[in-house]
């Protein structure tokens, strides 16, 4: 089912200071912010030469980053996103295992246009899994 890595998602209370950092401090490329409101945050993407990590604040006021925020406030490790190639086809596997499947299950267009969607961190070890279908 799981194809690459697609990014690394890291939560932050500041955006422009996270960017600074990556850029500045670590000197790797770091894109344009892009504001999802359909989902709560707004992104940038440090370009890496096998994968991307996906640097996000919340946007709005019922971001699903805000309570992580509240429990990390300087931040932290937030998600990871799997490429898969039939985000149905492995919704309706993982589904059919018991995986929690959030939201309506209906995969949402993410950051990158893409069909995407998230399953829930207490069925895979703490950590909140997104799937992208490339
Ligand atoms: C799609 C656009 C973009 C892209 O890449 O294209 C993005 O990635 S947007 C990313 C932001 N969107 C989401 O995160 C959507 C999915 N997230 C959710 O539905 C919620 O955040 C959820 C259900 C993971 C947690 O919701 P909430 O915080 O309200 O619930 P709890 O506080 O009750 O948490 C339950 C339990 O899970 C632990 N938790 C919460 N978030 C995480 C996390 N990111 N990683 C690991 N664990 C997490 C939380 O601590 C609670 O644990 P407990 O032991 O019960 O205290
Ligand atoms: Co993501």
């Amino acid at each position: 089912m799981l194809g690459r890595v697609n990014h690394i998602a890291i939560a932050v209370p500041d955006l422009a200071a996270a960017t600074a950092g990556y850029r500045d401090t670590l000197g790797a490329r770091v894109s344009q912010p892009q504001a999802l409101p359909e989902h709560g945050v707004t992104v940038v993407f440090v370009e890496l030469p096998n994968t991307k990590v996906e640097l996000l604040e919340p946007l709005g006021d019922n971001s699903p980053v805000a309570a992580f925020l509240e429990k990390n406030p300087s931040g932290g490790m937030h998600h990871i996103c799997y490429e898969v190639s039939d985000i149905l086809a492995a919704r309706d596997q993982l589904a059919k295992s018991g995986a929690r499947v959030l939201g309506s299950g209906e995969p949402k267009t993410g950051a990158h246009g893409r069909p995407v969607l998230f399953l829930h961190p207490k069925d895979f070890f703490g950590t909140l899994i997104e799937l992208e279908q490339v």
